[in-house]
């Protein structure tokens, strides 16, 4: 092996820091920045993830107002507690845990979170912005990869770069951000033909798949940035009956024999994420009460 592995774990726990440092001091002024995260259903994952966002919440000094629905709510009730989040000043962030029962259009929900509290960064206002190249809220999954990118390598202009997975809060925000950084951006999906082929263009390769291992060693350039931000649950036979593990969307060491440098999974994208949320949580209490948003963001954590 002789690729760099990028520890998410560490620069999210620093990114964390930062930011429990920015909200001690507002706290001196009387503000507390708040996070209301709503989970309908009862996916015991899903209560574990909740659960563990509701902790760092509280450990960087943030309120943290968690709500908990059962899975038959209805699409009323839940735009009723979204309208009601949207109209508490003591939340400055609301998270929709995705997906929600079929019952629910998550399309409509995301819409009526109030953009000013969107952290997500899922409103297609937020989302407008970041394509037009105007400040607003970032998906915290791509936020968190790009500054992995950028940990290891600071300045991206002129990359080829391959984003695997074209899906809302991923793939897309994610080839917008690359755009900004003045990479050359591909974006590939199941219709893409020779998907290998186009991989080994990347210098920036992102996969955001959903398929565990899929990305092989020879579809990477030699040299590139791999970011795996695939989560896939798989049985673990090795570790006895019935275990199982999480492995990411590329096939972890054969990539890392030919990449620069490649997040692992677990302890790569899927702790920056939660630490991109109480970023972005950061960010909308500074904004929302006209305050600077403090420089959390640096390279290396
Ligand atoms: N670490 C983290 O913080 C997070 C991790 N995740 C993980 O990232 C992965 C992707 O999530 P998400 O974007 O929500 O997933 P989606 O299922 O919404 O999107 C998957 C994308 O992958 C594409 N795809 C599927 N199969 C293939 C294939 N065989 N070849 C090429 N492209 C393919 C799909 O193409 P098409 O559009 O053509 O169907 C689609 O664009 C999942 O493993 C998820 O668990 C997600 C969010 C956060
Ligand atoms: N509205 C909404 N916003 C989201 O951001 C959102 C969502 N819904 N629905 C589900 C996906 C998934 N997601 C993850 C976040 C952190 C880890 C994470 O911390 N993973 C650890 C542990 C992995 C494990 O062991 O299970 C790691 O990769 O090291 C994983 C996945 C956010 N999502």
């Amino acid at each position: 092996m002789s690729a760099t592995i990028i520890d998410g774990k560490a620069y999210a726990a620093g990114l964390r820091t930062r930011i429990a440092e920015a909200v001690s001091g507002f706290a001196r002024q009387g503000v507390v920045p708040g996070l209301a995260v709503v989970l309908v259903g009862e996916d015991p994952a899903s209560q574990i993830y909740v659960r563990n966002k509701a902790r760092q919440t509280m450990e960087v000094g943030m309120s943290s107002f968690e709500h908990v629905l059962p899975a038959s709510t209805s699409e009323a009730a839940l735009l009723g507690l979204v309208a009601k989040l949207n109209a508490d000043p003591a939340v400055d962030g609301i998270l929709v845990q995705l997906p929600l029962p079929k019952q629910i259009d998550a399309q409509k929900v995301i819409e009526a979170i109030d953009p000013a509290k969107d952290v997500d960064g899922f409103h297609p206002i937020n989302a407008g912005k970041l394509m037009t190249g105007v400040p607003g809220f970032v998906s915290c999954t791509p936020l968190g990869c790009l500054l992995l990118v950028q940990s290891v390598r600071r300045e991206l202009a002129g990359l080829d770069a391959v984003v695997v997975g074209r899906s809302n809060i991923v793939g897309k925000p994610m080839a917008q951000l690359l755009v900004g950084q003045s990479c050359t951006v591909t974006v590939a999906h199941s219709r893409t033909r020779d998907l290998p082929e186009v991989c080994r263009r990347a210098d920036i390769l992102v996969a955001a798949v959903g398929r565990p291992e899929m990305v092989r060693g020879d579809w990477i350039k030699p040299g590139a940035i791999v970011i795996d931000v695939g989560i896939n649950r798989v049985p673990n036979p090795a570790a006895g009956e019935g275990k199982t593990k999480v492995v990411g969307d590329v096939a972890f060491a054969e990539a890392a024999s030919v990449a620069s440098a490649i997040t692992p999974v677990p302890g790569g994208v899927g702790p920056m994420t939660i630490a991109c949320l109480l970023r972005n949580t950061l960010q909308a209490a500074c904004v929302r009460r006209g305050l600077e948003m403090p420089p959390v963001d640096m390279a290396r954590g």
